[in-house]
């Protein structure tokens, strides 16, 4: 029998792995430059691109041709470029994945440099390696970085509104535990108009989330207040959130923001829990991927759904679902145990 032709050789498929870094950089070269703004503002030859971006000519014509053959740009026919639905992506623009592309390319490369130290075991994550401090401590210390961080992160909402469309949220009061930017809570209350919603975040993310929330849905529906979640979550809610936080912490602190959660929901409260889970999803080769990431970042991790069902054992929850979410996210849906009352 012989391979088919659609399943790449062996050898391929090493050249593919053993090349992804360069891709990697080729696009974030090509973000940098502002290529794909300046294809769409009419600037299509790459003398001209690579003149207004104060670069090398001839290296702008190489770094364009490749990526014509990685499908990101098209040739126009006259000796230009175009760009097309993937380059769309990585414009100047509210919804653009552009901020992702200069965290991959940058810190967060460097940080992966460290990966087989960190695999072997030998001491602090690779950010840390990399900057000398840990990925909080820098953010905190780099306004620039931290506001690309935090559109980064608003950027991947791959599931925000799928969520909000596979989950009943209608008249709730929705408390969203770490929400960062609000970007997830506003989609929710955008989605469904009779429910209400509290965003907690440490003090610097509060403006940002109100922003959010008030261009999205306008005021009076939802509020963003400061607090430190480990300390203690607002009650009265009917749903909490945790978005992309228990992937950043060991298992003693994901108990204890889950059991903070318990004790703030009613009985028949709802604890959503929003990660990649390792195993399962659309997309299983995305967790593992993210799982490794988060090991790189902060020493933390994403875990399997019999991980999940232990932290919520130790928090006096169970697992009532799983719905699985686009780009490899699922909602695993937590309800207080049988049987245990707060506290
Ligand atoms: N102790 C803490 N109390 C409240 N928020 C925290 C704490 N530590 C970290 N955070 C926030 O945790 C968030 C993790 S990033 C996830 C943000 C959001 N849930 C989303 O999915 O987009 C950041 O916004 C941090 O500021």
């Amino acid at each position: 029998m012989t391979a088919t032709t659609d399943s790449p050789s062996p050898s391929r498929t090493v050249l593919d792995m053993i090349t992804g870094a360069w891709r990697t950089q080729a696009l974030h070269t090509a973000v940098r430059l502002e290529v794909p703004d300046r294809i769409a503002a009419g600037t299509t030859a790459p003398d001209a691109i690579a003149e207004q971006a104060g670069a090398d000519p001839a290296g702008v014509r190489r770094l364009l041709r490749l990526l014509a053959d990685l499908g990101v740009l098209e040739h126009d026919g006259r000796g230009g470029y175009r760009n097309t639905p993937v380059s769309e992506l990585l414009r100047d623009r509210p919804g653009s994945l552009r901020d992702m592309c200069l965290l991959y390319g940058d810190e967060f490369y460097k940080a992966w440099e460290h990966a087989a130290d960190v695999v072997a075991g030998s001491g602090a994550p690779g950010f840390e390696r990399a900057y000398g401090r840990p990925l909080i401590t820098y953010l905190s210390q780099d306004e620039e970085a931290a506001a690309r961080f935090q559109r980064a992160m608003q950027a991947g909402h791959f599931f925000f509104d799928r969520l909000a469309e596979a989950v009943d949220f209608s008249g709730a009061c929705v408390v969203d535990v770490a929400g960062g930017s609000g970007g997830l809570l506003a989609a929710v209350l955008d989605r469904h108009p009779g429910a209400r919603g509290l965003l907690i975040d440490l003090d610097h993310m509060v403006p940002i989330a109100q922003a959010t929330l008030e261009e999205a849905i306008g005021a009076g529906r939802a509020e963003a207040i400061a607090g430190d979640v480990f300390e203690s979550v607002p009650s009265g809610g009917d749903v909490y959130l945790l978005s992309r936080l228990l992937g950043d912490w060991d298992d003693a602190a994901c108990v204890r923001l889950l059991d903070n959660c318990r004790r703030a929901a009613p009985a028949d409260g709802r604890i959503l829990v929003l990660e990649r889970v390792v195993g399962k999803g659309e997309d299983p080769e995305l967790a593992s991927l993210w799982d490794l990431h988060l090991l790189m970042m902060n020493g933390g991790g994403q875990r399997t759904l019999d991980q999940f069902r232990g932290l919520a054992d130790a928090a006096g929850l169970r697992v009532e679902r799983l719905i699985p979410l686009p780009m490899g996210n699922a909602c695993i849906e937590l309800r207080p145990a049988r049987g245990r009352t707060a506290p």
